[in-house]
Parts: structure tokens; C-alpha cells; sequence
């Protein structure tokens, strides 16, 4: 029996193959945030020198990619990267996903958007039927807190402070417990339209386009 652990390398070495070829001289990879992507940073390592860089999601992965040797870029100096890969909190079979469990919601966004395609590496946890049993977390500016939380708590949903929790970019991270999500690019929609919302943890208007998921039987491919 395989520990979650040895999932989420299966998961990690099966996105390293997936991208192998994409790794030209001129190559940049856009690389996400959590235990899951910390893995495949690890693995990325090999290839040190055999690609230009890597634009990372978080503080915590720029910090990590650096200490494997490997370039680290400022997004502004790409225009694009062939591919995005990072874990997710939870992912349906049209591989929307919930994400942001570690803080690093708003910086994945933007990072996956410059990305030609984005690959979630995940164990088969993650893999839902429906969104949302997963807290849905968003990043709000500190002063949007509890007009924020007054939205949620009308969408049905109760808001829960993420305490002593600061992002990357200086703000706060609201938890948004009992949603329940049938329209998960129609809930990203009207969460992006709520002022004081910096990003909201849906990842539906643009989803995965492919999901690694690892499983006792070995590593199944959504998309
Ligand atoms: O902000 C964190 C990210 O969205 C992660 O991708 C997500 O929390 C999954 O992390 P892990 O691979 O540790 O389960």
C-alpha cells in the first residue's frame, strides 16, 4: 500500500516525464506552491541547466527552486512558458479545481494564466464529484474583511479568518466553509466582481488542462 507520500511523488515524476521534452535552452516553467509541487521542484533539479528558468507562485517555491541551483525569473521578464504545474485542493472531473489551501491562490492565478497549459499533480484525494467540501479560500484586502465575509455568508457559505495568516502579496485569506458549488465558473465570476477580492481559490473559467492523479493502481491522466 502506497503512503500519500509515495502518491504524490508518483504524481511529481509522472509531470517531470510529461514535460521532459518542453525543456529547451529558452524554456521557462511556471511552478506552483505546496508539499505536491515541492516534489516536483525537487525533481526538476536534474534538469538544472537544460532549461532557462522557472517563474514561481510563491515566496516559498522561489526559495526552494533557488536552492536547487535553478533560476528563478520575475514573470515580468516572460511572456510565456509552455507550462504551469502545481497540486491542487481539489479537482472535479472537468478539472475545475479549488486551490489555495497554502496561501498562494492569487500568485498561482496569475503565474497559470502566462502558462500555455496547466498540469495538476495531485494524489487521488483531491479528485471530487463536487466542489467545495474543501473550505474555499480568498484573498481579501485586510480593510474588504467583513464586507467580504457578508457576501459569503449570503451565498450560504460561513467565512473563517485565516488567523495569523499573511500572503505574499500583504493581505488576508478568508475560509469559506459549506459552499455548496454547482457552477463552479459561474461562482468564480461573481466572487471576482465582489470589491475587496483579490483572488478567489476557483480555478473553473480557466481549469487544468491536464490532472495527474496517483493512485494505488498507478498514475491516471484527466485531459
Ligand atoms: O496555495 C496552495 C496551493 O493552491 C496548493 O496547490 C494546494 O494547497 C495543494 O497543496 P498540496 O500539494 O500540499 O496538497
Amino acid at each position: 500500500m502506497l503512503s500519500q507520500q509515495d502518491l504524490k511523488q508518483q504524481a511529481a515524476d509522472a509531470a517531470l516525464a510529461l514535460i521532459e521534452p518542453m525543456l529547451t535552452a529558452q524554456a521557462v516553467i511556471g511552478v506552483g506552491t505546496g508539499s505536491t509541487a515541492d516534489l516536483f521542484i525537487d525533481g526538476l533539479a536534474k534538469y538544472r541547466g537544460k532549461f532557462r528558468g522557472a517563474v514561481a507562485s510563491s515566496e516559498r517555491s522561489a526559495k526552494r527552486l533557488a536552492g536547487h541551483g535553478i533560476a528563478v525569473l520575475d514573470l515580468n521578464e516572460v511572456e510565456t512558458m509552455p507550462v504551469y504545474v502545481d497540486g491542487a485542493d481539489e479537482i472535479n472531473s472537468q478539472l475545475h479545481m479549488i486551490k489555495g489551501g497554502g496561501g498562494a491562490l492569487t500568485r498561482e492565478k496569475i503565474v497559470a494564466s502566462v502558462a500555455k497549459q496547466f498540469v495538476c499533480i495531485a494524489d487521488e484525494s483531491k479528485l471530487v464529484d463536487s466542489l467545495g467540501r474543501f473550505p474555499l479560500p480568498i484573498e481579501v484586502l485586510p480593510i474588504a474583511r467583513e464586507a467580504v465575509s457578508r457576501v459569503a455568508r449570503a451565498l450560504g457559505g460561513q467565512p473563517v479568518l485565516r488567523e495569523g495568516f499573511i500572503t505574499d502579496n500583504g493581505n488576508q485569506i478568508l475560509d469559506i466553509h459549506g459552499l455548496t458549488i454547482t457552477d463552479a465558473p459561474e461562482l468564480e465570476k461573481k466572487l471576482n466582481n465582489v470589491p475587496g477580492v483579490v483572488t478567489n481559490g476557483l480555478f473553473a473559467l480557466s481549469p487544468a488542462d491536464t490532472a495527474l492523479l496517483a493512485t494505488q493502481q498507478g498514475v491516471r491522466r484527466l485531459g
